[in-house]
């Protein structure tokens, strides 16, 4: 490859970070004014590259705003964001009912399921789910596919104890037939990514035929003894927002309503 073609490259890719990056905060600040009322009190703060401008957007709302306010993280990333943002911090466990919580997603279906667990946050992220009154998807244009595997091609992540990965990864191969399930590794650590809560993830990716699935497949996984909890989210959120590289908002709703909103439009 000559010189030239590799900048040309490297420049396509850098622009590509820079509308997907603009799509993330259009999604996330969309979803915020139209969700985080004021009345709200406990507030569960997702995980991943597009919740720091979900709290940009929190924080922009004032401090009288966020006075009386808490907030919940799904994991390390979240808590330092919420401490760093200045407000204020609380655990599931003091507050098991959540107002709302916003996280990203790796891939959202038309049935709003969706795949979490790409940054290896999905068992807490579950948790403040399914405690929260509405949980808000936020996600730029390319996590938007009718079937979920169409772009995320990594699998299902599937967070197991550490000493039962093996036997989990055995049953995966030869019970449910995925034999490239593997054990995810880290990028700077030598050895396997190890959780927030000590365990390790297992990457699962099924053919997308039974992707079409996802419930069934979430299910058969859950039975897995040793798996503490997987990465699909089945008909659990409201609503999954997208912003497009045109400076547009889809939202997708859990009744099957597609909105647009046309770019600028705020
Ligand atoms: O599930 C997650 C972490 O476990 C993230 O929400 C998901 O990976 C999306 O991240 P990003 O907003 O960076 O695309």
């Amino acid at each position: 490859m000559t010189n030239e073609l590799q900048s040309l490259r490297e420049l396509n890719q850098l622009l590509n970070e820079r509308l997907s990056m603009k799509a993330k905060q259009l999604a996330a600040w969309t979803a915020v004014d139209q969700h985080v009322h004021p009345e709200y009190r406990v507030i569960g703060i997702g995980s991943g590259s597009t919740v720091p401008y979900v709290v940009e957007r929190i924080v922009s709302q004032g401090a009288e705003a966020n006075k009386n306010r808490v907030f919940i993280p799904t994991g390390f990333q979240s808590k330092e964001l919420i401490v760093s943002s200045g407000l204020t911090l609380g655990d599931v466990d003091q507050y098991p009912t959540i107002d709302i919580t916003l996280d990203g997603a790796d891939e959202v279906d038309t049935q709003l399921n969706c795949i979490k667990g790409g940054g290896a946050c999905h068992l807490r992220e579950k948790v403040l789910a399914e405690a929260a009154t509405t949980f808000i998807l936020v996600a730029d244009y390319r996590k938007n596919v009718e079937y979920l595997g169409t772009n995320f091609k990594a699998g299902v992540p599937i967070e197991v104890v550490p000493f039962a990965y093996a036997k989990v990864l055995q049953n995966l191969h030869q019970v449910l037939n995925c034999p490239k399930a593997s054990l995810r590794m880290a990028v700077a650590k030598a050895g396997q990514v190890v959780t927030d809560n000590g365990n390790f993830i297992i990457d699962a990716p099924f053919e997308s035929e039974r992707m079409k699935e996802p419930y069934t497949i979430m299910a058969q996984i859950k039975m897995l003894t040793g798996v503490v909890e997987v990465g699909l989210f089945c008909h659990m959120a409201r609503a999954a927002y997208f912003g497009n590289q045109d400076g547009s908002v889809t939202i997708k709703w859990n009744d099957g309503k597609i909105q647009e909103i046309p770019a600028n439009s705020s």
